[in-house]
């Protein structure tokens, strides 16, 4: 069988209602980063892009969205550096590990502006929410897997439940291009 993600090829536990959201922690095994995200999250994917992090031997990475006002660095924010200044998801990265602690999107205009991106999987918290589908599943290619492997990936991610885009899923895709129609004009604001 295909390995996908670590906290995804076996199934996942469910997420509690209620839960009020935990820490994450990076891999660094001495002063680590410690990140509090201080409420449940939301649109939790595996998302096949070349930009969000994966943890070793990963094809996916597992990320989810939370507000940015629940964003909180704990410890070790003097380890944090951005990845890519240049990138719509400015994500900051634990320098010693190499581990992205959370992604933010500094453009006020951008329709998620206000989420952060964040990767529950560094929590020892049980409870988050629930990965629902797979995004920029094709962009899997351009991080080095072969494509005749795809129909592995896609038959795989059909039975674990987590339908195959290659970009965002429709009501995510549908929100962006809402928001961008509100600010053209095309649709009443
Ligand atoms: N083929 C490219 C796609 C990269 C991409 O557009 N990634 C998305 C999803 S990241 C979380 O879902 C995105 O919104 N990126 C914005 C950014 O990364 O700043 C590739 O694989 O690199
Ligand atoms: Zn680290
Ligand atoms: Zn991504």
């Amino acid at each position: 069988m295909i390995k996908l993600h670590p906290a995804i090829d076996n199934g996942w536990q469910p997420a509690k209602p209620g839960f009020t959201g935990g820490t994450i922690v990076c891999h660094c095994k001495g002063d680590p980063v410690v990140v509090e995200i201080g409420s449940q999250t939301a649109h939790n994917h595996a998302c096949g892009c070349t930009k969000c992090w994966k943890p070793e031997g990963a094809i996916f990475a597992q990320i989810a969205v939370v507000s940015r006002d629940k964003v909180r660095v704990l410890e070790g924010e003097n380890k944090l550096e951005v990845v890519d200044p240049s990138a719509t998801i400015q994500r900051h990265a634990c320098k010693a590990c190499g581990v992205h602690m959370y992604g933010r999107i500094e453009n006020r205009d951008h329709p998620f502006y206000g989420l952060d991106f964040v990767h529950t999987e560094l929590s020892d918290e049980q409870g988050w929410s629930e990965p629902e589908f797979a995004a920029f599943v094709s962009s899997v290619i351009e991080g080095g897997v072969s494509p005749d492997k795809m129909g592995e990936i896609r038959d795989r991610l059909n039975e674990l439940g987590l339908p195959p885009y290659d970009a965002l899923s429709p009501a995510l895709m549908d929100a962006i291009a809402t928001h961008v129609a509100r600010q053209n004009g095309k649709l009443a604001a």
